[in-house]
C-alpha cells in the first residue's frame, strides 16, 4: 500500500498485543518472514487432527443436548467462540494446549480493559499512575508473559534435548527465528527476533483468531438457516464427497458449493468491516493527493455490499455469484478483501478456510438447523461484526 501506514494507538491498548500488527518497514518484513513459514499449506495441513479434535468435541457436546428432544434451541455464537479458542490453542500450543488456554481467558478479561480505555481519552504517561484498573492490567499483563514464557522454555527445552519437531504454530515459529536465548538483549540490537517478540506473537493470534472466525461459523449458520436450499446443497455436497467420514485435508478441497458459500458470508458479514491506515509523507492514492498526517478508512464492509461490484443483488445472499472464483465474482478488481490486501495480507487466511470449512461439514453431515423465533437479526460491531443479541437457532439430529 506504498505510504500508508499502521494507525499508532494508546498504549493501554497496546498492551493485548504488540506483535506484527503494531510493526512497520523492516522489524515488521522480519518477523512476517519469521511467522510465514508455520502457516504454510503443508504445516496447516498437519493441524487438521487438531481442528477435528475442536469439532468432534462441540459436535458430542450437541449430539449430547439431543440425546432426549428432537430438536434444541441454542445460542451457537458463543459455542463456537469456545470452538475457535480450543482450536487456535491447540493449533498454536500442541501439547501445552490447556496452559494456551489459560492465557487466553486472561486475554478475554484484558480485551474488556482494553475497549474500555478505548472509550476514554488518553492522557500521556496515565498507564504508569497506580490505579486499581492499572494495577488490575498490570498483573494480568505480567500473568500473560510468564505462562507463556513458561511454555516458550518447555518448547526450547524439548528442541535442545532434539527431541521430535513439533507442529504446533510457537514451535514452528521458534525454529524459524532461530532464537539465541543466551544473547537476548544483543539480538534487539541486531534487530533479530526476542523470546518477548514470539510472546507478543503468541497473544496476537488469539485476537487475530479468536473472534473473527467464530463469526464467520456463526453467520454461515445464521445465513444456511435463512437459505434452506443453500444448506441441502451444501449438504448433499459434503455427504457426496465425505459420507460420514470425518473430512480431510483432501476432502475439504473437493467442497466447491461450501467454498462459494464461505467466500458469500465473508463478503456479506467480514468481521473486519474496515481497514484504516495513515500516510506519514505526501501520498497519491487513485486521483488524489493526500498530504502526511491524513487517516484513510478502506470500508471494506460498504464495498463488499456496493450494487457498482456486485450488481442490483449486491445485497442478496448468492452464493452462486463465486461459482467462477474470487477473481470473476465481481465488477470491480480488489472489491472482495475480507482478509485485507497487498503486503499486509492476512496470514491466517488458509487456516480459517480449512477452520470453517471443516466446521461447517461436520455440522451439517450430523445436524440440520433453523433459526429460532427468538433470533433478533442485528449485526453489530464491538471490534468485529458480530450478532448483537446472539445466533439463537433449533438444532435437529439428521
Ligand atoms: C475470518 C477470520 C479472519 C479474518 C476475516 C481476518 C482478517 C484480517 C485482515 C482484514 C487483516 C489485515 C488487517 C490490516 O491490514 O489492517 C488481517 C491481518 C492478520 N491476520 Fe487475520 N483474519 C482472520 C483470521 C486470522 C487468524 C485465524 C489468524 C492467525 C491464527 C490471523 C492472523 C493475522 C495476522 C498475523 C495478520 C497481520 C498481518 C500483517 O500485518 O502482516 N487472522 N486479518
Amino acid at each position: 500500500m506504498g505510504t500508508l501506514f499502521n494507525q499508532k494507538v494508546n498504549p493501554l491498548i497496546k498492551m493485548i498485543s504488540n506483535g506484527i500488527n503494531s510493526l512497520e518497514g523492516e522489524q515488521w518484513a522480519q518477523r512476517r518472514k519469521m511467522l510465514k513459514p508455520a502457516f504454510h499449506i503443508d504445516k496447516l495441513k498437519e493441524m487438521v487432527p487438531n481442528f477435528q479434535t475442536s469439532c468432534i468435541e462441540l459436535i458430542k457436546k450437541w449430539q449430547k443436548l439431543l440425546s432426549e428432544e428432537s430438536s434444541c434451541e441454542l445460542d451457537v455464537w458463543p459455542e463456537l467462540l469456545n470452538l475457535t479458542e480450543d482450536a487456535i490453542s491447540r493449533t498454536v500450543f500442541g501439547t501445552n494446549f490447556e496452559e494456551g488456554k489459560q492465557v487466553f481467558k486472561l486475554q478475554t478479561e484484558q480485551i474488556t480493559l482494553a475497549i474500555e480505555a478505548a472509550s476514554s481519552i488518553y492522557l500521556p504517561g496515565f498507564r504508569f499512575v497506580p490505579t486499581t484498573k492499572n494495577n488490575w492490567r498490570k498483573f494480568i499483563n505480567n500473568e500473560i508473559k510468564r505462562t507463556l514464557r513458561d511454555v516458550i522454555d518447555k518448547k526450547l527445552d524439548s528442541m535442545k534435548m532434539g527431541g521430535n519437531a513439533d507442529d504446533d504454530i510457537l514451535s514452528l515459529m521458534l525454529q524459524s527465528a532461530n532464537l539465541n536465548i543466551a544473547g537476548e538483549d544483543k539480538n534487539r540490537k541486531n534487530n533479530t527476533i526476542t523470546i518477548d517478540d514470539v510472546i507478543e506473537e503468541c497473544k496476537g493470534f488469539y485476537l487475530a483468531g479468536k473472534d473473527t472466525t467464530a463469526n464467520l461459523l456463526t453467520w454461515m449458520l445464521i445465513l444456511l438457516s435463512m437459505h434452506p436450499i443453500w444448506q441441502q446443497k451444501a449438504r448433499d455436497e459434503v455427504l457426496q464427497t465425505c459420507g460420514e467420514n470425518m473430512p480431510n485435508f483432501e476432502s475439504l478441497n473437493r467442497l466447491k458449493i461450501v467454498n462459494m458459500i464461505l467466500h458469500e458470508v465473508l463478503r456479506l458479514y467480514p468481521s473486519i468491516i474496515a481497514q484504516i491506515r495513515h500516510t506519514k509523507k505526501k501520498t497519491k492514492l487513485g486521483d488524489m493527493i493526500l498530504p502526511a498526517g491524513v487517516h484513510v478508512l478502506i470500508p471494506t464492509l460498504q464495498v463488499h455490499h456496493d450494487e457498482e461490484f456486485w450488481g442490483e443483488d449486491a445485497e442478496e445472499f448468492n452464493p452462486e455469484r463465486f461459482k467462477e472464483g474470487v477473481s470473476k465474482a465481481s465488477k470491480g478488481e480488489n472489491a472482495y478483501f475480507p482478509f485485507g490486501w497487498g503486503p499486509r495480507l492476512c496470514l491466517g487466511q488458509a487456516f480459517v478456510m480449512i477452520q470453517a470449512k471443516l466446521g461447517l461439514a461436520i455440522v451439517l453431515q450430523n445436524f440440520s438447523f433453523e433459526l429460532s423465533p427468538s433470533y433478533a437479526h442485528a449485526p453489530s460491531v464491538s471490534i468485529t461484526l458480530q450478532p448483537q443479541f446472539g445466533a439463537h437457532i433449533i438444532l435437529r439430529r439428521l
